[in-house]
């Protein structure tokens, strides 16, 4: 079914104060996933940020840019967080202010090469708590939404995560991340490795860590863990996550930092403990400190 604006906002009924900016958000998303849909096909001109591996092009720009100066015109006082205005050098401070935190493609490489698992992730803050997330599977048309106390959706589709606590019967998903030295390297094949020796059914990298974060929110899988993700990556699914009933923290079991560049994610709580026990740190620093 093809997502719409009006099936997000009936998928949450009843008026609530940022349903203006929901909806802003929504129409948005769908808007720069036809874009991003358009530009799959084409050919593209591509930078290196942080490393090789970390990939931009001049539709993650456009799209950014469409959606900063939208909202901008719509909600002259809110502030930004942004993926690429920060790899330009703007600031990642999460103030009390409503705050918009966007990634414009999530699974950048992924649209490079043309494979078709892309997303364009907007969340929103108000008073440094998270009120909302869109995050809009471009190629497959899956639009996910959460609202704080009003639940998850997939297009109308209510999300229930997974209710697993049993490691041995888990698919967890993980990411890379941007940096290739052979210390990380080694140290995110060993975190692999233990989950596997832990008898994990199977781990999985997609190549965007937001609809990976989807895919626990929907049940498909049941953990996610992550060094090297960033801000705009987390904002948007913690939502999801968190209204499908699922658990976001930090990788040291504790609560979630949402510029730590790190999380565990899973359907339960059991489920995410045993993942963070598992796991060896990689340090990637903090967007708020970059
Ligand atoms: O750059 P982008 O495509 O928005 O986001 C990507 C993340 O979704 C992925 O989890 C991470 O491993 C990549 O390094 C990159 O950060
Ligand atoms: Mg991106
Ligand atoms: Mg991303």
């Amino acid at each position: 079914m093809k997502p719409s604006g009006e099936a997000a906002a009936a998928a949450a009924p009843g008026a609530g104060p940022w349903d203006e900016c929901f909806e802003a958000a929504v129409q948005l998303a769908l808007r720069a996933g036809q874009i991003i849909r358009k530009a799959l096909t084409e050919e593209k001109r591509v930078s290196t940020k942080t490393s090789a591996a970390d990939l931009v092009t001049e539709t993650d720009h456009l799209v950014e840019n469409l959606i900063i100066s939208e909202l901008r015109k719509r909600f002259p006082s809110h502030r930004f967080i942004a993926e690429e205005a920060a790899a330009s050098g703007a600031k990642c401070v999460l103030t009390r202010s409503p705050t918009w935190i966007i990634d414009p493609i999530d699974g950048t490489c992924n649209f490079v090469h043309r494979f078709p698992t892309v997303a364009v992730s907007i969340g929103f803050a108000v008073h440094q708590e998270l009120e909302f997330g869109v995050i809009y599977h471009c190629t497959e048309e899956r639009l996910y939404t959460g609202r704080r106390g009003r639940g998850a959706f997939c297009n109308s589709q209510r999300l229930q995560v997974s209710r697993e606590t049993d490691l041995s019967k888990a698919l967890v998903l993980t990411e890379i991340g941007p940096k290739r030295d052979p210390a990380t390297l080694k140290l995110f094949l060993s975190n692999m490795e233990r989950l596997l020796h832990a008898k994990a059914h199977g781990v999985r990298v997609i190549g965007s860590s937001t609809l990976a974060l989807c895919h626990l929110a929907s049940g498909a899988a049941d953990a996610y863990y992550q060094f090297g993700l960033h801000c705009w990556d987390l904002a948007a699914a913690t939502v999801i996550i968190r209204e499908a009933g699922g658990i976001v923290m930090d990788t040291s079991g504790g609560p979630l930092d949402l510029m730590s560049c790190r999380v565990v994610a899973a359907g339960t709580r059991e489920m995410a403990m045993l993942i963070a026990q598992a796991l060896q740190t990689i340090n990637y620093g903090r967007d708020d400190e970059k």
